[in-house]
Parts: structure tokens; sequence; C-alpha cells
């Protein structure tokens, strides 16, 4: 019997619109969910432990030639995000030489920042990375970045801190949009998997189409699993695009080549998206 399909899942609401809806009862022992935070799945793909699924969008970068993206699928915003924040003890204009500690799960949001205080504020900071507990890493540092479900949380208790939410910033800077996260394919899975992979991306832009026709169902779920206010999830929601479009790519594409011309990525890339039919090609032509 052929191997299951490992699909990665954010352990992050920001993806929940496009799983709300995912039709698991239909794929079965098919297919295996491995949820975690970015940085671990970043590591499990890149590793080969996971065939498809959302991995931080520098990661994809760093290893572009092994991965192609599932069209029309990311975690993206123009301007204000709502989950990717810098709590400084200070305003960020007094933050050159600073110290700050970046949460251990985030590869995009960190190098984001590296570019925004590095390039754009012409500062030099040093840094220590760490797991992401804002108190703890607020003693030893003079600001700190948090992404997802653990940034949402933190904001709701940070009444002495300046903060800033990168998504702006960037916007700010750039004009541009940003895409955190992308839905990487490992190449190497295509041709064992090729169906499975191409109804699994369709359940996954049902669920992204179905959540944006009617929020409702996904608000309530999250207002009554995480809290807070369920004003604060609906605009986080109307904030958050799923799609991955031209928009969407030539913001990403300009922080890859900001994120090259500082020596984060070794080259600056494009994103490959993945064409269902491939194999079929191949079958024919080895016939
Ligand atoms: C919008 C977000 O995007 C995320 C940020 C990521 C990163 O910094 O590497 C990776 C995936 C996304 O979950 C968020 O976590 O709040």
């Amino acid at each position: 019997m052929q191997k299951s399909l490992r699909v990665g899942q954010i352990l992050y609401t920001n993806v929940l619109p496009v799983y709300y809806y995912f039709d698991q009862p239909k794929f079965e022992d098919r297919i295996q969910f491995i949820r975690q935070v970015p940085a671990q799945l970043n590591q499990a793909m890149a590793a080969g432990e996971i065939d498809l699924g959302p991995i931080s969008s520098f990661s994809y970068a760093e290893h572009a030639s092994q991965y192609v993206a599932l069209a029309d699928l990311s975690v993206s915003a123009k301007g204000r995000v709502g989950s990717l924040f810098l709590f400084s003890k200070k305003p960020i204009e007094q933050l050159n030489g600073a110290k700050i500690a970046f949460t251990n799960t985030s590869a995009t949001t960190v190098n984001l920042l590296k570019i925004i205080l590095l390039k754009f504020y012409d500062y030099e900071i040093s840094y220590v990375t760490q797991e992401p507990v804002l108190e703890e890493m607020l003693l030893g540092a003079d600001a700190a970045l948090l992404i997802g479900d653990d940034a949402i949380q933190a904001k709701r208790n940070s009444h002495n801190l300046h903060v800033y939410d990168l998504g702006e910033l960037w916007h700010q800077f750039t004009g541009y949009s940003m895409t955190f996260a992308i839905w990487a394919l490992r190449k190497a899975a295509i041709a064992d998997h090729h169906d499975l992979i191409a109804e699994v991306h369709a359940s996954f832009l049902d669920s992204k189409r179905k959540t944006k026709e009617n929020p409702a169902p996904l608000i309530d779920y999250v207002h009554t699993h995480f809290g807070g206010e369920k004003e604060e999830w609906v605009r986080y929601f109307q904030g958050l695009q799923h799609d991955f479009g031209d928009v969407q790519r030539i913001g990403l594409e300009y922080y890859y080549r900001c994120a090259a011309e500082l020596g984060l990525l070794a080259a600056p890339t494009t994103v490959d998206l993945w064409q269902a039919g491939g194999r079929q090609t191949k079958t024919t032509l080895t016939r």
C-alpha cells in the first residue's frame, strides 16, 4: 500500500481559514497531519518528514530548489497583520545598538525585522533567540519579537510597552504586501502522490472560499477557544489574505531581494507554482 501523504499545519489561528472546512473524512488514512509552529515545520519539511504544507516563506527561499508552491495559498497581509509584534521598552527610533530577543518559532518575521532595522533604519543590533515568553525575553533584552498566537496573547498584557506591527512597518517603508507563509510541496513527493496532492490542494482552496463567503462560524470558533474580543477576530481575518497572486508575489520577491542584499539569503529567488498534470507528462515520455 502506498504511504500516506504527510501534510503540515501551522499551530496558529492565522491558517484556520484554509483548514476549517478541510474535508478530513474524505481523506481518511490517506493523509497524516503534522501540527507544529513554523520553525519546526520548516525543519521537518527540509528533512523530508513532511511532503506538503505551510512553511515560512523565508524557508521556502532557502530550499527553493527542492520545493514548488501550491497555487493561490499563503498567509499574507498588506499593512497591519495583528499577530506579528515587536514589543519594545523604548520607541523604535531609539533602538540603534539594541539587543533584541527573537522568538524561536519564526523564520520569515525575524528576517523581516532584520531588514527593517538594518536596511531601513540603518541600525546595528544584537540578538538572541528564545522560547516565545515575553516576560522572560525582556529580562535580558530591549525588545522582543513574537509571532502567531503568542503575539496575539502577549499584546493583551503589553500596556507599558511600545508595540509595532511588522506588517505595518514593512508596508510603511515599501508600500508592498508581505507574505509570511506559503504552502510548499516537496518535488520528491510529487511522483508518488500526484492525484492526492491535487485533491488536497482543492480541499484547501474550498475551505478558504467557504470561510471567505461566511466567516461567522470560524470567528465564533476562535472567539470561544482563544478568548479576546469578537471584533478583534473579525478585523484579524479581514486583514489576512490567504491568496497568492501578483500583489503577494511582488511584495515577497522584493523581501527576498532585500534579504539577499543583507546576506540573509544566499540569493534572491522566485516562487515556482506546482502545475498539476506533471506526472501525466512524465508517463507519456517514458512510454
Ligand atoms: C502572520 C503570521 O505569519 C507567520 C509567520 C511566520 C514566520 O515568521 O516565519 C511563518 C508562518 C506564519 O504563521 C503569524 O504567525 O502571525
